[in-house]
């Protein structure tokens, strides 16, 4: 039966440089080709953690270049490059795929500003990790300069910035006038352009938002049955890679939390997922998330894998 579904894709579904991404997006385009095939209504979104940090660098460099008048880039223009530079990619492969298969569809990407508050706490705390992971003399120049620095789930060390939770999504009407007139649309990249509204004036924000937060807001506003949110593991872990490891097919609400509480669920990783799934799949009856493998979605939405979190 056909679904309406949001899937937010992950870092492995992009890769982390120019060549890496054109590779990796006609990889990812197939496995989401195979859930258009199967008739349901698709909405992209996806991450930008080291593209976004590539640009904001690139930028950089660049206004030190110009000796006279040194420019400043914000971190607002950077996620909205990085949403067009992504977009780009993953239109043209996902309609080349989508051709390939003698589906009509057309495909668009959405440059997309997400709401967030002013007085967010975590604009005083940065969280979100961007960027490449640092080798030991990065390290050593990022710590001497100040630039915030964080250990990013176990993996190395990158820049951290401010990470405000996505409150709502400017170009909402537009996404859905597209979905429902059959396009396929690229959404919400990288968690959104973050901005703050002063008046009628939406002001860019130095942050750059959650993307599995931004596809839970996108799929609550969209009325999706699923939130599908594609990484590099097949199933959600309770004891992840201890000694009392399981491989978790469907979990509840209270369950979810309840893991969470336990810590179950590593900061930056896949705790957000999880609280993202948990976001959305409380939100309304019949609204199901889904936690997988990139290449597992097809499976996943036929119930054969994946971690599935419902509400009851
Ligand atoms: N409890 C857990 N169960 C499964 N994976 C986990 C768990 N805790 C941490 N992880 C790690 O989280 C990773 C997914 O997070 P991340 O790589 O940041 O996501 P993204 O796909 O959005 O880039 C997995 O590949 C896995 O290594
Ligand atoms: N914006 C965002 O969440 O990006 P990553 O998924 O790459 O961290």
């Amino acid at each position: 039966m056909k679904k309406r579904i949001v899937i937010a894709l992950g870092g492995n579904a992009l890769g982390n440089s120019l060549p890496e991404q054109m590779i990796a997006v006609k990889h990812t385009s197939k496995a989401i080709a195979d859930l258009i095939e199967e008739g349901h209504e698709v909405v992209i979104s996806h991450g930008n953690g080291p593209q976004v940090g590539m640009i904001n660098e690139a930028m950089a460099e660049y206004g030190r270049s110009n000796k006279e008048h040194p420019t400043f880039t914000p971190l607002s223009v950077c996620v909205a490059m990085s949403q067009a530079y992504i977009g780009y990619d993953l239109q043209n492969a996902l309609k080349e795929e989508l051709i390939g298969r003698g589906i009509p569809k057309s495909v668009a990407t959405v440059i997309t500003q997400v709401r967030v508050d002013a007085d967010d706490p975590k604009f005083l705390n940065p969280s979100k990790p961007i960027g490449h992971f640092m080798n030991e003399e990065e390290l050593e120049y990022a710590k001497a300069n100040g630039i915030q620095v964080m250990e990013d789930a176990g993996r190395g060390y990158r820049r951290v910035v401010a990470s405000p939770m996505p409150k709502e999504i400017i170009e909402i009407n537009t996404i859905r006038n597209l979905l429902e007139s059959g396009e396929i649309v690229i959404a919400c990249g990288g968690g959104g352009i973050p901005v703050t509204r002063i008046g009628n004036h939406l002001k860019g924000a130095a942050a750059v938002i959650d993307k599995d937060f931004a596809s839970a807001l996108l799929a609550k506003e969209l009325n999706a049955d699923y939130l599908i949110i594609l990484t590099a593991v097949e199933k959600v872990a309770i004891d992840f890679r201890g000694p009392n490891e399981k491989w978790l097919d469907s979990i509840n609400v209270e369950e979810a939390k309840q893991y969470m509480s336990e810590g179950h669920f590593a900061p930056g990783s896949m705790l957000p997922k999880v609280q993202a799934a948990v976001e959305f799949a409380s939100s309304g009856e019949n609204r199901t998330a889904l936690i997988t493998l990139l290449e597992k979605a097809k499976d996943g939405i036929n119930g054969k894998t994946g971690t599935f979190i419902k509400k009851a």
